[in-house]
């Protein structure tokens, strides 16, 4: 088979049918893209299909050694299994969500624990889902170390992967699409040069390059994070310009829901510790998400799971309060070790999940040490796409630029409460610390006026922002 010929000719149809589309698009992280794939189109042409499927055979599968393939659901289905009959391989199927009865299996086929698996997907732009599919295949002990790709987009993709230990081969680089596209007049010039500075701008080795994540700005950190939370976090602030999470430390549901009234427009995140509220009801829980949808924050939920898997499971989905069911995002410590971890995951389908692991805490005499942190660290990055940050509070507690810093015991002058809380200046956590968002509870909630306070504490924590990702710290 003459590739380059195919491979034009794959480009043509693929045009011709809408898989590929230029104009103004939003992605799902929220950024503007003049260019747009959409694969799933793919299923209903079966010339293109076949097409495709001998391609990435002839191109890229051809003399490896693997056991097993696996595509990335959905658009990635139909194409592993056309892989699998014409490489005569078998094929493994990752779940989105557990099962809910039965073996409560992600992974479904037969397969030995380390045997390979070479992953399939159709477009790369950060990597994410394929780290997912990986970090689901490698939870059951078989080894990940190669992925097959229609297009790469250039946007730091295969990078990320190579991170993780999984090394990508694509059928297209949106680059050369693009050259096809030109070369058989199917774009003009003009088209494929915004397109060529819009690779520019997002291709992130020169994010990769600077490794410091708090000098990234938070659109970027969007780009990078694996974990979906963190990615609407991440986008959610860059959007409303707010990195602020206020902490409602109220009893009260109906005060709770006054205060979020006021101040929801300010914040990216509220934090809840649920079993403090005295008239908690199904209601206020309804109420808290319409406030959260029309201000557009996030729901987290500071539970501080501590205890083993099993009994963290039912703390997380049953009792009272079914955080599952609301919480975008909850705390966990790394205590009982990574059981915890992959017990919150083994609930998934509830809620879109996000784990804020406990790495180090703001009162004074904790008895978290340094090999405590870093072993806590050492589980975030085995679990990386299923983790929206840490709860810490120094810059050096982490590297990944995906995660998101939350920092707790802050209020505008330093001080301490009576029971060891320490406080620290908003300067002082964005510009020294490394904070991401920053929690705020006494200092806006106990305040006259919430409302004034919590346009204090926004601006001083974005001014700082600014002033880090524009290099001009001191
Ligand atoms: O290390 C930690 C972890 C969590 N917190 C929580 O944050 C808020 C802080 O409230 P303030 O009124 O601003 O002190 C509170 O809910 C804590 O449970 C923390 O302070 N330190």
């Amino acid at each position: 088979m003459e590739s380059q010929h195919e491979l034009e000719e794959l480009a043509i149809k693929l045009y011709n049918i809408d898989a590929i589309k230029f104009g103004d698009f939003i992605t799902k992280t929220g950024l503007k893209t003049p260019v747009y794939f959409d694969l799933r189109v793919i299923v209903s042409y079966p010339d293109v299909m076949e097409l495709i499927s001998t391609l990435l055979h002839v191109t890229a599968i051809k003399g490896k050694d693997f056991d097993h393939l696996c595509g990335v659901p959905y658009t990635a289905l139909p194409i592993a299994t056309l892989l699998s009959v014409q490489v005569k391989k078998s094929m493994l199927l990752r779940r989105k969500e557990a099962k809910s009865y039965g073996t409560k299996k992600m992974i479904e086929g037969h397969y030995k624990v380390g045997e390979t698996c070479l992953i399939i997907e159709d477009v790369i732009t950060s990597g994410s889902s394929v780290l997912e599919t990986t970090q689901d295949l490698r939870k059951e002990g078989l080894k990940v170390n190669e992925a097959v790709i229609i297009l790469d987009r250039e946007q730091g993709g295969s990078e990320n992967l190579a991170r993780h230990e999984v090394q990508v081969k694509s059928l297209f680089t949106m680059t050369n699409l693009i050259e096809i596209l030109v070369k058989h007049n199917k774009i003009n010039i003009d088209t494929a040069n915004n397109v060529h500075s819009y690779i520019k701008e997002t291709h992130a080795p020169k994010i990769v390059k600077t490794q410091d994540r708090v000098l990234l700005s938070y659109e970027k950190r969007a780009e990078l994070a694996s974990n979906a939370v963190a990615k609407r976090l991440l986008t959610i602030m860059a959007t409303k310009k707010t990195n602020l999470c206020l902490s409602v430390d109220l009893t009260s549901a109906s005060n709770i829901l006054d205060v979020l009234e006021k101040v929801g427009e300010h914040i990216c995140l509220v934090k809840t510790h649920v079993d403090i509220i005295e008239d908690f009801t199904t209601d206020f829980i309804s109420s808290l998400k319409s406030l959260a949808k029309r201000f557009n924050f996030l729901i987290l939920e500071d539970r501080k799971y501590a205890d083993i898997g099993n009994t963290v499971a039912l703390q997380y989905l049953k009792g009272i309060y079914k955080v599952a069911e609301w919480a975008d995002c909850v705390t966990v410590h790394s205590l009982p070790g990574e059981g915890i971890i992959k017990a919150i995951a083994s609930c998934n389908g509830v809620n879109s999940q996000g784990i804020f692991l406990i790495a180090e805490m703001s009162s004074e005499g904790n008895l978290i040490t340094g090999d405590y942190i870093n072993e806590t660290v050492k589980i975030a990055e085995k679990y990386s796409s299923l983790l929206t940050g840490f709860v810490c509070q120094n810059r050096d507690t982490f590297k990944n630029p995906g995660l998101i810093q939350l920092t707790p015991g802050v209020q505008l002058e330093s001080s301490k409460d009576n029971f060891g809380q320490i406080y620290n200046t908003p300067e002082k956590v964005m510009l020294e610390k490394g904070a991401d968002v920053v929690v705020v509870g006494r200092g806006i909630i106990a305040a006259k006026s919430p409302e004034t306070e919590v346009i204090k504490y926004k601006e001083a924590l974005w001014k700082n922002y600014m002033k880090r990702v524009s290099g001009k710290m001191e």
